[in-house]
């Protein structure tokens, strides 16, 4: 719909971007830019409210865009952009039925994503959260140097353990820079699970192999896809980096994590919902896996002291671990280190998201092509 002469398009975004990036949407004149004034997350009323008669729309991943939505937003709206690079708060078919486009934030935040998936499969690995946890307490001189507490499963390979696995469930730009880091560990297999409707590509699988080989330090012997089964089975450590939504609910349930090595540490940082957070809970209660590293957790925010992954850490026994002699007996803590979705959460990457979610946005506004416009068309034509 075309503006009426000298009436400014409007520009709603719901949650401050930063002085840089906000500073390049207020100078803007032609623009009027309404920005949620406070510094926490947006009120829905407030959103439905504003959005009426907007062209453009800078949101956030905890802001649901659905047929609510765009019936408030009115056939002005052409562009939604989403300071993300998920996009599941958005409702694809009323979107792509309004023929609006919409913008996300894909690439720009693989590397810092990365850099927190191996920071969570060590914390949980070695005891972090719960180490910096005693000392806090005061408790340091209890424990100092006894000489298996707070001992974990090396995530490195050793003489006990010359083979280490890593898993991933999916196997997207995230994943593979996980693997890359990885490598520097000495992690000598992978394996990963991909959506199962995409056939097997072993032409993928080769060039993985003969890139992660050719570093002088790589030591990794082979990329696989496997199932799911295996998936459980074979890992050491396991990356759930696969996107959110009805195919992927609960894919790691008290059935795969059963099935998981008792020195296994489970690391998510793509979306709470494929992990059954019950199911985790018990498994970390009855000991079937040995910790976890979530970034994220199914309903969050709302996670709260009570939730059963939150619970305070706890002393166990625990017998021996296969790869240790069996007699040795040692104390340790449930261990899972929870932080609040900030995988991508350095400076660099989040300027670079406010920045890219803001272009997208102006190049909406003003039929450019958008530096990373989501093909939606192609998107809903891959759900199952
Ligand atoms: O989870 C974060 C994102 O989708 O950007």
């Amino acid at each position: 719909m075309a503006n009426a002469p000298g009436q400014r398009r409007k520009l709603v975004v719901s949650r401050d971007l930063g002085p840089d990036t906000m500073s390049l949407l207020y100078a803007r004149e032609d623009l009027e830019i309404v920005a949620w004034p406070e510094d926490r997350r947006c009120e829905r009323s407030w959103l439905l409210e504003k959005i009426a008669g907007a062209t453009g729309a800078i949101v956030m991943l905890s802001d649901k865009i659905d047929e609510e939505f765009f019936e408030r937003a009115g056939p002005s709206l052409k562009v939604v952009s989403t300071t993300s690079v998920g996009f599941e708060q958005v409702d694809l078919h009323a979107l792509y039925r309004r023929k609006v486009r919409l913008g996300y934030t894909p690439d720009i935040l693989t590397d810092a994503v990365a850099d927190a998936s191996v920071m969570l499969a060590l914390m949980a690995g070695r005891n972090a959260g719960e180490g910096v946890t005693l000392v806090k307490e005061g408790k340091w001189p209890n424990f100092h140097f006894a000489p298996f507490f707070f001992t974990g499963p090396q995530l490195s390979p050793t003489p006990l353990s010359p083979t280490r696995t890593a898993g991933f469930l999916g196997f997207g730009r995230i994943a593979q820079a996980t693997l890359t880091r990885l490598t520097a560990f000495g992690l000598t297999h992978c394996i990963y699970t991909t959506n199962p409707a995409s056939p097997p590509n072993t032409a993928l699988e080769a060039s993985l192999a003969a890139r992660y080989n050719t570093g002088i330090s790589s030591s990794l012997r082979s990329v696989r896809r496997v199932e799911l089964d295996e998936l459980a089975r074979a890992s050491d450590v396991l990356f759930v980096l696969a996107p959110g939504g009805e195919s992927t609910h609960h894919v790691v349930n008290a059935d795969f994590l059963r099935k998981m090595k008792k020195h296994a540490v489970l690391v998510n940082t793509s979306r709470g919902t494929l992990v059954d957070s019950d199911a985790l809970a018990q498994a970390l209660h009855e000991e079937w896996i040995w910790g976890a590293g979530l970034d994220v957790v199914e309903g969050e925010p709302h996670v709260g002291a009570d939730h059963p992954l939150v619970q305070e850490p706890r002393y166990v026994q625990y017998i021996g671990w296969e790869c240790i002699t069996d007699h040795l007996r040692k104390l340790y803590f449930r261990r899972c280190v929870i932080i609040p979705h900030i995988g991508s959460a350095t400076f660099e990457t989040r300027l670079g998201m406010v920045n890219l979610a803001a272009g997208n946005a102006l190049a909406g506004i003003d039929d450019e092509a958008m530096p990373a416009e989501l093909d939606v068309a192609a998107r809903i034509a891959s759900q199952p």
